[in-house]
């Protein structure tokens, strides 16, 4: 399905074939299009909310038929309907006490009688009799909160082009110009997304180790539990207090994808855990971990939620602590067990840590120096099963691939050849950053060679370049609003916006 998205949201970017669906679906015409039904000009600029305001009488065309004629004059108006939210364009209506039908019809299309397919109508005795044109009050309902929104701010700045829904909440970063219209834009959605309760907006920083979101509440509820599902899995959280991103949904589902039963999993940085719940769901054996206590928690929760615990182990603590603890002991036990014999599983190691995960790399340098030189591990043996590495990372510039195998590299200090299975771009984070996923193999020359120390300086100038991406990525998001990621994992949602909602939601 996700396939079928992206593709469709590929040949719909490409101008010819715009064109081609403009064609096609020419009985589609855009409301805001045509003055008429946009609403009040007197609305821009509003930053409290006043729905009277939105009230408004157009005069727009109609038909009229007979009870017995409406089954057979649908078909051939059809196209022609006007459609707005909370708007029924059929409604029964008596005339001269006969039984029938008004149909409201779109004013673009249809502003004369000769404007309908008059022939087929007249032969359903149906005329310019029955053709007229009325008044129509519409009001706030009538609208979208994409079409209010529009109306309201400013005309020649961005607009509200997107926004994250995870269970409950709907979540914005707003630009700098929207923020004094923080409090309507929150109270139109609360009003206009369904199932909304709660609108959070991101606060302008974020400067923290387990990549939260400080959030500043716009209307609704101060309610961050939330329930949602990702690719038919149940997460439950505390949205203020663990990372979690609908956007990612995508990758997450394609490194799931690749696990077999019997497989294994180390997540370095679990968060709640959107790789290692699926992958415990399928009866891989995972060891899942993160250093934030409340994501620790809530990991736990949901391998008990989908009632997949039995196949876990999690832990709380920093990641390289973890791979040369848990990940280490793990793989020299199975390795030590597998003997001489052909290990038919694969051995996954997930870390998503974009900002800085590169910089856990070289804990796998050297982390069986010891063991290999004390023959524990044979590692001439063919039959060893080497994990396959998915580092995530962000990258800015032009040649952002390049940078991301570099960055690998630099870290491992030692270069990917054969071992490299692919750099893959997973999204764009903002205009000219991006995020990939480089995965590679182990290799014996990596685990059994130690890394030369690194200088102090030029580690911790790196750390601080990727805090700086990290932030950047926090304030940079909302200006993704053209960008491939956001076509291919999200959709216009019923409020018209380009909405990244929880999987079962949009497909
Ligand atoms: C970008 S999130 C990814 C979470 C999850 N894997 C996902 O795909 O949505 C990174 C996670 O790493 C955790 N984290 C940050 N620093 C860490 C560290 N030094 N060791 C372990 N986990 C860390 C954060 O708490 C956060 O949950």
């Amino acid at each position: 399905m996700i396939v079928a998205i992206t593709h469709f949201y590929r040949i719909a970017a490409n101008p010819l074939y715009r064109n081609y669906l403009s064609i096609r679906h020419r009985h589609y015409w855009k409301n805001m299009e045509c003055d008429l039904l946009k609403p009040p000009c007197e609305v821009r600029g509003m930053i409290e909310l006043n729905r009277e305001k939105f009230t408004k009488a157009i005069q727009v065309p109609r038909l009229w038929v007979r009870e017995e004629k409406a089954q057979r004059v649908m078909p051939v108006v059809k196209k022609y309907l006007l459609k707005m939210e909370k708007l029924k364009p059929v409604k029964p209506s008596a005339q001269n006490n006969v039984e029938g039908r008004e149909i409201l019809l779109h004013p673009m299309p249809v502003k004369q009688w000769e404007d309908l397919p008059c022939e087929d109508l007249e032969k359903l005795e149906v005329n310019k009799d029955n053709f007229a044109f009325s008044e129509l009050k519409l009001c706030y309902e009538n609208w979208r909160a994409d079409e209010i929104l529009k109306a309201v701010l400013p005309k020649d700045e961005e607009g509200l082009t997107s926004y994250s829904r995870i269970g409950h909440i709907v979540h914005l970063n707003l630009r700098d110009h929207l923020l004094e219209y923080k409090d309507l834009i929150g109270q139109v959605l609360l009003d206009k997304v369904a199932n909304c309760k709660t609108v959070v907006n991101k606060a302008a920083t974020i400067d923290n180790t387990y990549r939260n979101f400080q959030l500043d509440l716009l209307c609704g509820e101060a309610q961050y539990q939330v329930e949602t599902k990702e690719n038919g899995v149940f997460f439950e959280f505390d949205f203020s207090k663990v990372y979690w991103n609908p956007r990612l949904s995508t990758e997450h589902e394609r490194i799931v994808e690749m696990l077999k039963p019997g497989d294994v999993l180390y997540d370095v940085f679990a968060g709640v855990g959107p790789f290692a719940v699926p992958a415990a769901r399928k009866k891989c054996r995972v060891l899942a971990n993160d250093l934030n206590p409340e994501s620790f928690k809530w990991l736990q929760h949901n391998m008990k939620r989908n009632k997949c615990h039995s196949m876990a182990h999690t832990y709380n603590k920093d990641g390289r602590e973890f791979i040369l603890a848990e990940l280490k002991q793990d793989l020299l036990r199975r390795w030590l067990n597998c003997g001489e014999k052909e290990s038919n599983y694969k051995i996954h190691i997930t870390m998503n840590l974009p900002a800085m995960a590169v910089e856990f790399l070289s804990a796998f340098r050297g982390l069986f120096e010891k063991e290999s030189k004390e023959e524990i591990l044979c590692f001439s043996k063919t039959n060893l099963n080497y994990p396959l590495v998915h580092v995530y990372s962000f990258a800015k510039g032009s040649n952002t691939k390049e940078l991301v195998l570099h960055l690998v590299e630099e870290n491992l200090q030692m270069p990917l050849k054969d071992n490299l299975e692919g750099v893959h771009f997973v999204r764009n984070v903002a205009p000219n950053k991006d995020m990939y996923r480089v995965s590679f193999y182990l290799t014996k020359a990596i685990l059994t060679q130690t890394l030369a120390p690194l200088k102090v300086e030029k580690h911790l100038k790196r750390k601080v370049i990727a805090d700086e991406e990290e932030k950047n990525e926090i304030t940079d998001a909302t200006k993704i609003k053209n960008g491939s990621s956001i076509k291919t994992e999200s959709q216009h949602g019923r409020s018209g916006f380009k909405e990244n909602q929880e999987r079962i939601q949009s497909e």
